[in-house]
């Protein structure tokens, strides 16, 4: 393939360099081509080298290209000793490479660095490799639509064969992490989650931190939601009003049935403000910055309902018999209030589920304008059938199973402890972003509930062959008939409810299935018996 009497010919035409599986210029050999010249007869030297130099650096081309003339022959001719060679050389090329590359950043890092010299070794290694021009370094990332772990990792593994202890470098792929959302790639909010490090996904702050509202401006405007026929919260309800009038100052809404009971206690009440219709709850949202309620947790479920869209902070006073949600003693409001109104409060962000009935009869279309939202669960049961429930559940595309039995839960991690509870499924913090998939007496020794991630999209179909009708009911209301060859969609809804923490997410939590539920109760086992010594 290259005949030896054309090797001096090829290198002043540039064919042996530009064959070369490397230049030879980035192997400290710089400008050979232009050392070389033709009319003084340097080529030459390739073929015969003068046994006097004239000029150190001619020689050592001239060593080089011989070499390298002879692997290229030998390759040419396919021999395996050859290729060795080359690949040799090829191996020398990279390690060169980066040794200068090491060299060339060394005195810039060590003004710009001050950490340990391993760090600056490692981070050296990482930048020549990330400046690398090479196709799989040069792609440009930390785009729009997700984060890349554009950072390269030195394997520290030892180069058995040179035998110096030279620290392995091996290239590891980069890549991209994107979240899609419905069809669109989006996510920007995940970035605070996940992060690289060299090029290994590990997970930078999480979720789980309390959260914390800090007022900007001065809350005007209180809603109070009162849990109806109960004396002891008609008077509490007075009593606030006219604190919040007198002593701070704020407007106050109220439902129309507590306006008229109000006013027939007093008229000085005539100020308080409420609604005459429902459209005119729709824009609540807007002229309320906090809602209070007074009951138990139904009543927190209630103030959840009234709101279909975005929900102002909710402060949830304790009038009922468990008061899972509803951290604050009635009796002293006047504090809680005080230092709400004030800020900062810590809250708990309660992830609300958004549910769409499908008919089968308008396939595709669905049957409310609005999704229906719920705070604790959608039940989808046998309602007075007395034949088993047969539902088909998938998970986005997957199926999942079928259910068997009086039903299935579908709750969020605040309903975790009511109604999911009661049929088996976990207890789950409430800041704890997932779906519970549980089944109600499922007729199967080895259903066991799920717990799936908050992004998913359910769908409960209720088969064609079913025997029986099924019934949704969300937040244990509104029940709806589900027909054979209807569907109940569900994902997690854009509008979580914050409600205000007495002390801060966890705490409460803790103290509400202790002392609500009494969780894991049971006399400590005595000292006094046998024991380990
Ligand atoms: N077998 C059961 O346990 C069962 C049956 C039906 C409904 N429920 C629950 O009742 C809820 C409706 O509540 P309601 O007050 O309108 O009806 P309700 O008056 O019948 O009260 C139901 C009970 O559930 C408690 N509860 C509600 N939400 C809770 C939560 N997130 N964590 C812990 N306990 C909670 C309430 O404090 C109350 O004691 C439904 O969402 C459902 O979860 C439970
Ligand atoms: N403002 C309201 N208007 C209409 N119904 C309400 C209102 N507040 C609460 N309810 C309903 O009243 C019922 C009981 O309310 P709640 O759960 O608050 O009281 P409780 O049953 O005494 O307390 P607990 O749930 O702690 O036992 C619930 O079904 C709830 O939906």
């Amino acid at each position: 393939m290259y005949p030896e009497e054309s090797i001096s010919q090829m290198v002043s035409d540039g064919r042996m360099t530009r064959d070369l599986p490397f230049p030879l210029e980035e192997i400290g050999f710089s400008n050979m081509s232009s050392s070389l010249n033709p009319a003084r007869g340097d080529h030459e030297f390739l073929e015969d080298p003068p046994t006097s130099a004239r000029d150190e650096h001619l020689v050592e081309i001239s060593e080089a290209l011989r070499t390298v003339a002879k692997a290229l022959r030998r390759v040419a001719e396919g021999k395996a000793s050859a290729q060795a060679e080359a690949a040799s050389w090829k191996r020398k090329y990279e390690l060169e490479k980066e040794r200068n590359s090491s060299l060339k950043h060394q005195e810039a890092t060590k003004i710009c660095h001050s950490g340990s010299r391993e760090e600056e070794t490692e981070n050296l290694r990482n930048e020549s490799l990330v400046h690398d021009s090479s196709p799989e370094n040069s792609v440009h990332c930390c785009g729009k639509d997700g984060i890349c772990s554009h950072e390269t990792l030195g394997d520290g593994a030892v180069d058995a064969v040179s035998n110096k202890q030279r620290r392995m470098v091996t290239r590891k792929a980069s890549f991209r992490l994107a979240w899609g959302c419905n069809g669109y790639s989006s996510g920007q909010h995940k970035h605070e989650v996940v992060s690289f490090e060299k090029g290994n996904i590990t997970t930078a702050g999480r979720s789980n931190k309390q959260i914390l509202l800090k007022w900007e401006s001065q809350p005007q405007t209180v809603l109070i939601l009162a849990k109806p026929n109960s004396n002891s919260v008609r008077s509490l309800c007075a009593e606030m009003v006219r604190w919040l009038k007198d002593e701070k100052k704020i407007n106050v809404f109220v439902e129309p049935r507590v306006k008229i009971e109000l006013l027939s206690e007093s008229s000085d009440f005539n100020l308080v403000q409420t609604w005459k219709n429902d459209d005119e709850i729709k824009d609540l949202h807007s002229k309320v910055d906090l809602v209070v309620t007074l009951g138990g947790d139904g009543t927190v479920l209630w103030a959840a309902s009234m709101f279909k869209g975005p929900i102002p902070p909710v402060v949830p006073f304790s009038l009922g018999s468990l008061g899972f949600m509803t951290p604050f003693q009635s009796e002293n409001y006047i504090e809680y209030l005080d230092a709400v109104l004030k800020g900062p409060m810590s809250i708990t962000l309660r992830h609300r589920l958004q549910c769409h009935v499908i008919r089968d009869a308008a396939k595709d279309e669905i049957e409310t304008e609005e999704p229906i939202l719920v705070l604790n669960e959608v039940t989808i049961d046998r309602g007075m059938s007395s034949y088993l429930t047969y539902l088909e559940c998938y998970c986005d595309s997957s199926f999942v199973t079928c259910v068997q039995g009086d039903g299935l839960i579908l709750s969020t991690t605040s309903g975790s402890t009511a109604y999911s509870l009661a049929a088996g499924g976990s207890m789950v913090h409430p800041q704890v972003p997932g779906i519970l998939f549980t089944p109600i007496c499922p007729h199967s020794l080895s259903f066991r509930p799920l717990i799936l991630p908050e992004y998913a999209t359910l769908r409960v179909q209720i088969p064609l062959n079913s025997r029986g009708q099924a019934w949704a009911s969300f937040d244990g209301k509104d029940r709806k008939q589900l027909a054979p060859g209807d569907a109940l969609i569900c994902s997690m809804a854009p509008w979580p409810v914050p409600t205000a923490c007495q002390v801060d997410s966890t705490n409460d939590f803790l103290r509400s299935i202790n002392e609500g539920l009494h969780w894991n109760l049971r006399k400590i086992q005595s000292f006094d018996g046998p024991r380990d010594l």
